[in-house]
């Protein structure tokens, strides 16, 4: 298969590290907005970028016809946009905000357990990411979605870095050296804490997911989540 790296920083090395391990190509390679999107060669594209790149990188690849996979965080005000580009040219997507077993796991745990806590009013929600300190980002897309489940299933009515309101989840974004991406919800009450944590031993995970989406993703046309290539029922 070959591969359009839309991106070439951390993530774009783990994954073409991967890929050449898993004979793929890399066909393309970009590392900002001025190279030559050329896509002639292409037949599946990673974006792994910044998150005013992203937009711009999944839509060059939509109107080239590649499928495109984006695990840059950040840009998520923009998504209704991007899936309504991709239905319009009859195109390939799927966006993730972690692509490591480990955390879609981890997404279908929070799932469970903020259904089963919302019988218990009397534990209030927070969530602690870590992350290295070159992350451009915060909250972390992970801390996000993990967020957005909860406010699905619980009276939570959104969440914030700042101080919370009662039907806010507070999520607290820490930055450290080297951190690859640590997650962890806790719910609290006066008696006790009940707490589930995942931590990123490396950036292996997620280059390895993200790879084996490009792969699942290749001959398929539609919007698509981390579940499809996983098959997680939940
Ligand atoms: N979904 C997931 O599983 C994961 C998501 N991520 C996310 O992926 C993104 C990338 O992370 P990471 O690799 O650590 O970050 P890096 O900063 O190491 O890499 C991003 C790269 O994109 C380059 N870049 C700048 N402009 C463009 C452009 N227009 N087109 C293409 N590339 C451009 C940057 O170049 P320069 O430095 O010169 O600006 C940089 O080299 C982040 O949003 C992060 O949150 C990270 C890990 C896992
Ligand atoms: O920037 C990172 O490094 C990571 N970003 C993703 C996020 O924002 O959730 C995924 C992972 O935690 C690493």
């Amino acid at each position: 298969m070959n591969i359009a790296l839309l991106g070439y920083g951390r993530m774009g090395k783990s994954i073409e590290a991967i890929a050449l391990n898993r004979n793929h190509k890399i066909t393309l390679k970009i590392a900002n907005a001025t190279d030559d999107y050329d896509f002639s060669n292409v037949d599946v594209a990673i974006d792994f970028s910044i998150p005013n790149a992203a937009v711009t990188n999944i839509k060059k690849a939509l109107d080239a016809g590649v499928p495109v996979i984006s695990g840059t965080t950040g840009w998520l005000e923009n998504y209704d946009d991007i899936i309504n580009y991709c239905n319009t040219k009859n195109g390939t997507f799927l966006y993730a905000s972690n692509f490591s077993l480990g955390v879609n796991i981890f997404f279908e745990i929070n799932k469970k357990l903020s259904q089963l806590m919302a019988g218990f009013p009397d534990y209030s929600t927070e969530i602690e990411e870590i992350h290295h300190t070159q992350k451009l980002d915060a909250p972390s897309g992970t801390a996000i979605t993990l967020a957005e489940q909860i406010i699905e299933q619980t009276n939570y009515k959104n969440w914030t870095l700042e101080q919370p309101k009662a039907d806010e989840i507070h999520i607290e974004a820490k930055r450290i050296p080297e951190v690859p991406g640590t997650h962890e919800i806790t719910y609290n009450s006066e008696i006790d804490s009940i707490s589930i944590r995942h931590t990123a031993h490396s950036r292996q995970g997620f280059a390895l997911g993200a790879v084996i989406a490009a792969e699942w993703i290749k001959d398929k046309k539609g919007v698509f989540s981390m579940k499809d290539v996983l098959k997680i029922n939940g």
